[in-house]
Formats: structure tokens, C-alpha cells, sequence
């Protein structure tokens, strides 16, 4: 697996919580998966897509081994028609022209579909579900009556084998590996980052290529010609050797024209990017991220050795990937107690220590030196789902509080050792997101003040008549105004903006605040939350299911019953204040 000028490798990494069906649903993975699949890279054997179940479903599984099997129509089919949208599901729902080789391929997805949908029913897959002894062998080895979510065995399968493995035109496929880390109670499993440097290291043993796309679940690819996009920047003269990763923008499908619950996070994903780009480059987001491998190993000047010579992101790999050698040292490597006294999470691979891995990781990579770059291309080269509802955003949003201010309060703190690593710029653009949460204390302090005043009959704002209340007025329309600005010249409207605006405050007095006490009990020890995954399921019926989850239901209602507290106590002053 060596790196051309005209072709390299590419390990896209696909990360699925399967944490819970309803949430993750496995026909979204799989629809990720095939898009990039059907990639327009050539030879497409180079491309190894591993797919980390971190809920070790054996519903993914078996969904993964009905899409490598529709993958030897749909490859073919995309590059002989040159389909620009690959996510089968996308596809189908766009207007595509009728005839009757579509007809065909939609049927055959819509029979997958069926099959994948009716095992998720029963929730277990049964007998006659599956196709010969090699699929039977792996269900019942691994999916034992101790098997738990929390509890259970590394487990590895490749479903395609590039180079074995053709599509119905003997064309060649891409490898499709499965992979659920090994869980045990007693091991910290770090959430998404050990999932993450679990497929770093497989992948590494088994094909090592030397650049990583990471994608989520709830995200498709949009754009075939993506990865030669991306590569143009790796093989770049001038940004070489430190380049570390080219971050593509979040954008979403799905968005009504309002954007009620400001889902397109304009900011996060789109203005500073842009502005940061100027610098270093960017932060990481999490997903459509193209990573050089060589970047989790120690600063460009001085590489950080791993454990076994087959981790070094140069090492040849030249056994195929399912010779014995080659799936023994993937199960050492994804086991749980590999990573115990090593340098994982600490200065290799994905960084431990936040909720937020990826802007942590991102950013400790461009405290060590390194550069990234973002690539915005017309057509969106990703498409994510947006949260469904209020609550899912305010919980998302929740959860990034608690990981920014694990950052912004560690000592890597973007105010202390930022600044001496990247300088003040940088430093101060990464501190503005660690530091997002406290915003909640002049939010709360304004939603409430001000009304507090009114009825006491004190007055805290210069009046119509006094010279101050210009540079009041001054203030106000200036922040708003170049706020409203910035938003709308990139390609955002005026109503998307209000929308912003709003759940700014929302957030304010929900996620942010809640956040902050979360991460201060959590620091004095009264409660130890983690990750929530957030839902991607847009089927209300199912939306309904989760809504009734128990253990919800207490964080929802104190979430909302500041916020609904705060619009109460408004309209109560407002209307004692007429009267
Ligand atoms: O223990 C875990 C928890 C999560 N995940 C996966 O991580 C991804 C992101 O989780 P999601 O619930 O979608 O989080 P979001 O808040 O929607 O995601 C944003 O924020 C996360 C934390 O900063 C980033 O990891 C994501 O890439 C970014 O899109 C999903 O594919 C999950 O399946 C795991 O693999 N293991
Ligand atoms: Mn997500």
C-alpha cells in the first residue's frame, strides 16, 4: 500500500453507535457505507471501508452483509451511469430518470431494505435469514447468551476482500471490513475516540493506508469525487510534510426554510472555518475528515513510535487481509487491554479526555505543529441528518458543554498552553469554543435582570434623553448588525439568521447552563454521565418510541423548565410592568 502521485490509499472509517437501533438505525449506516463504496477512485481496490459498530449490533452486521452483497449491483450501476448521488437512499428519493435498469436496482435495494427492516423487527436475525455456513459461523461464535452491549469480544469480519471479491461486471470492490471493539466494565472504553483508535490500529494491521476519511453514521457521501478533491491537498508540493487533515464543512439535508432549531450551526461548520483556514486551518468536527495516518504518530519533526512495528503508518502490509497472521494481530489490537499504560489518547491517535474528541484531538494536533485546510466545494461533498427534535439539539448540545469545558479547564487550556504552542490568534479562536458554556451566565443574567429591575423600579438603561443611550443604541446595532452580516453573506437568509439568534438564546439558558453544572458535579464527583448518542431517526412512529425512554424523562423536563421558568417570569413582568 504505498502512495503514488496518481493514486493512494484511502481507509474510510464509518462509526456507528448501534447503540441502540432506534437511533442509529442500521439502513442509514449501510446507505453511508455504499456511498462511499461506490467512490470514483481508481483502482478502487485501494479503498478499505471499516465500519465500527460500537454497540456491537448483530443487526449491523447482518445489515452490512446484505449491503456487500447489493454493493456488486450498485457499484457497478453507479459508475456505468455516472450517478452523482451514490447514497442509494438519496437517490431513489430524487428524481431520477425511470427505465428499466432502475427499475431493476430499486427493487433489489427495496428487497434488501425489506430484509434488513424485518430483521430489526424481530431484533435478532434468524435462521432463515441467513445465506450459508460462513454467516451462521459468525453469529453464533460471537453473539453468545453473555454477550452484552458493555460485555463481549473483539469482533471482526471482512465482508468484501478487494482483489477476491467482483462486482456482477468483474470489476474490482472495495475491502469491507466489520469491526466491534472488545468491551469489558472494567476497562475505560473513552466513547467515540477509542472507537476511533481501535479502527486506526486495525486498519493499520490489515491494509494501513496513508490517508483516513472518518465519516458518522447519520452522513453520506454527496459527491463521488471527493477523496481526489482531498488528495490534491496531501499531494500538494508546498503543504506537505504538515498537513494533517483537510475537514470538509457539516451540511445537512433536510433543513426546513427557517431552519427552526438552527441546525446549519452557520458558525461552527461554516464562517470560522473559513476564517481559521487563514491560520493553521481549521478544527476537526468529527466527521468528512480526511486525516493523513501519519499525524496520530507525534509532531511532523518527531515521530512517536506505537507498540508493534506493523503500527508504523510506513509499514508495508503484503499478506492479505484475512491470511491468519493478519486477523490474529487485528484482535490483539482491538482488544482492551492493548491500549492500557501505552500512548493512545495521550499522544497518539485520537486524543482522551473530552466529550468533544474531535475539537480536542484537532486541536492538539495543531498545538503540535501541524496545519489543516478547509475544502468548501460548491456541491456538498457530505450530507448529515440534523437532530429531530428540540430536546435532541438541546442535548447535543449539553453534551459539547461539558467536553469544551473539559478542554478549557485542563491543563492543555487553549488560554495557557495554547497560546505558548500556536501563538495568540490561533490559541484565541479555540478558546472562543471552550469557552462557549460560561456564556450562559450573562444569557441567564440577562433574561432575568432586566425584568428583576422593572419590577423593583429601578432603571439600569440610560434613558431615551440622556447622550449614553447612542453608544448604547450604538452597541446594540452594531454587534447584531455585523452578527446578521456575517451570516448572510454566506449564503444564509435573514430568517435562518432570527433562527440562530433564537436558539442562541435557548441554548444559553438550557445547554450551556445545564452543561456547566454537569461538568462542575461531574468535577466534584456527584455524577458521571457520558456520550449520548444523538438520534438520527426522521419516522415519527419511531421518533415516539424514543421519546417514551424512561430514564429521559427528568434531564427533558428540568431542561425546559428553566427556559419555560424564564419566558414565564418575562411575560409576567412584561404584563405587570403595562399595567
Ligand atoms: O461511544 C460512542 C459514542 C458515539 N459513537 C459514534 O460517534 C458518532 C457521533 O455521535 P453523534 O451522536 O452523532 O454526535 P453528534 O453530537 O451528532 O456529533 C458531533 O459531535 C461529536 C462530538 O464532538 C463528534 O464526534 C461528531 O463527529 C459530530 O458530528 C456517531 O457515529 C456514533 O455512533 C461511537 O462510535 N461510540
Ligand atoms: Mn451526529
Amino acid at each position: 500500500m504505498e502512495t503514488t502521485t496518481t493514486s493512494a490509499a484511502v481507509t474510510t472509517t464509518v462509526n456507528t453507535g448501534g447503540l441502540h437501533s432506534v437511533k442509529e438505525p442500521p439502513l442509514n449506516v449501510v446507505n453511508t457505507a455504499l456511498s462511499v463504496m461506490a467512490y470514483d477512485y481508481n483502482p478502487i481496490e485501494k479503498i478499505s471501508i471499516y465500519v465500527s459498530d460500537d454497540g456491537g449490533s448483530e443487526l449491523t452486521l447482518f445489515a452490512f452483509m446484505e449491503a456487500a452483497k447489493f454493493a456488486a449491483y450498485w457499484l457497478p450501476f453507479c459508475r456505468e451511469n455516472k450517478i452523482i448521488q451514490r447514497s442509494p437512499d438519496a437517490y431513489f428519493n430524487s428524481n431520477y430518470t425511470e427505465n428499466s435498469e432502475t427499475k431493476k436496482i430499486k427493487l433489489m435495494y427495496e428487497n434488501m431494505k425489506k430484509r434488513i427492516e424485518e430483521v430489526i423487527e424481530r431484533g435478532k436475525v434468524d435462521e432463515d435469514y441467513i445465506n450459508n455456513e460462513e454467516e451462521l459461523q459468525a453469529f453464533t461464535k460471537f453473539w453468545t447468551p453473555e454477550f452484552t452491549r458493555h460485555n463481549h469480544p473483539s469482533i471482526i469480519q471482512v465482508l468484501l476482500e478487494s482483489g477476491k471479491d467482483k462486482d456482477m461486471t468483474s470489476h474490482g470492490m472495495p475491502n469491507l471490513i466489520y469491526l466491534s471493539r472488545e468491551k469489558n466494565k472494567s476497562s475505560p472504553h473513552h466513547f467515540k475516540a477509542g472507537a476511533l483508535n481501535a479502527l486506526l490500529r486495525v486498519s493499520g494491521i490489515m491494509t494501513n493506508a496513508p490517508i483516513i476519511l472518518t465519516l458518522d453514521c447519520d452522513m453520506y457521501s454527496n459527491d463521488p469525487s471527493t477523496p481526489q478533491r482531498a488528495l490534491c491537498y496531501f499531494l500538494d508540493q508546498t503543504l506537505r510534510p504538515n498537513l494533517a487533515y483537510v475537514q470538509f464543512p457539516q451540511t445537512f439535508h433536510g433543513l426546513n426554510e427557517a431552519d427552526t432549531y438552527a441546525s446549519e450551526i452557520k458558525g461552527l461548520f461554516f464562517t470560522n472555518p473559513i476564517g481559521m483556514d487563514g491560520l493553521n486551518g481549521p478544527n476537526y468536527v468529527g466527521t468528512g475528515c480526511f486525516f493523513r495516518r501519519r499525524a496520530f504518530f507525534g509532531t511532523p519533526s518527531m515521530f512517536e513510535h506505537p507498540e508493534i512495528p506493523e503500527l508504523f503508518p510506513d509499514h508495508v502490509v503484503n499478506k492479505p487481509i484475512k491470511a491468519q497472521e493478519i486477523l490474529r494481530r487485528a484482535y490483539y489490537v482491538a482488544s482492551c487491554n492493548y491500549e492500557s499504560g501505552s500512548n493512545w489518547g495521550s499522544k497518539i491517535g485520537f486524543r482522551y479526555g473530552s466529550l468533544v474528541e474531535d475539537y480536542y484531538t484537532g486541536y492538539r494536533l495543531q498545538c503540535e505543529g501541524w496545519k489543516s485546510v478547509f475544502c468548501n466545494p460548491k456541491r456538498p461533498a457530505f450530507l448529515g441528518d440534523i437532530p429531530i427534535s428540540l430536546y435532541d439539539v438541546v442535548s447535543q448540545n449539553k453534551r459539547w458543554s461539558v467536553g469544551l469545558l473539559e478542554v478549557a479547564f485542563s491543563k492543555y487550556s487553549p488560554l495557557t498552553f495554547g497560546v505558548q504552542s500556536m501563538g495568540l490568534v490561533m490559541a484565541h479562536c479555540y478558546a472562543h469554543y471552550a469557552f462557549w458554556p460560561i456564556w450562559s451566565i450573562p444569557l441567564t443574567l440577562y433574561a432575568f435582570i432586566p425584568q428583576l429591575t422593572l419590577l423593583n423600579g429601578v432603571t439600569i438603561f440610560p434613558k431615551v434623553s440622556d447622550p449614553w443611550f447612542f453608544l448604547y443604541v450604538f452597541m446594540f446595532l452594531g454587534a447584531y448588525g455585523q452578527d446578521c452580516l456575517v451570516f448572510m453573506s454566506n449564503e444564509g437568509t435573514f430568517k435562518r439568521w432570527w433562527s440562530d439568534q433564537r436558539m442562541w438564546m435557548i441554548r444559553g439558558l438550557t445547554s450551556f447552563l445545564f452543561g456547566t453544572i454537569e461538568y462542575l458535579t461531574k468535577h466534584l464527583g456527584i455524577s458521571t454521565q457520558g456520550f449520548n448518542v444523538t438520534s438520527k431517526v426522521v419516522d415519527n412512529d419511531q421518533a415516539m418510541v424514543l421519546r417514551s425512554d424512561k430514564g429521559r424523562m427528568p434531564t427533558r423536563v428540568t431542561i425546559f423548565s428553566t427556559f419555560l421558568a424564564c419566558t414565564l417570569y418575562m411575560a409576567f413582568a412584561f404584563l405587570l410592568g403595562n399595567m
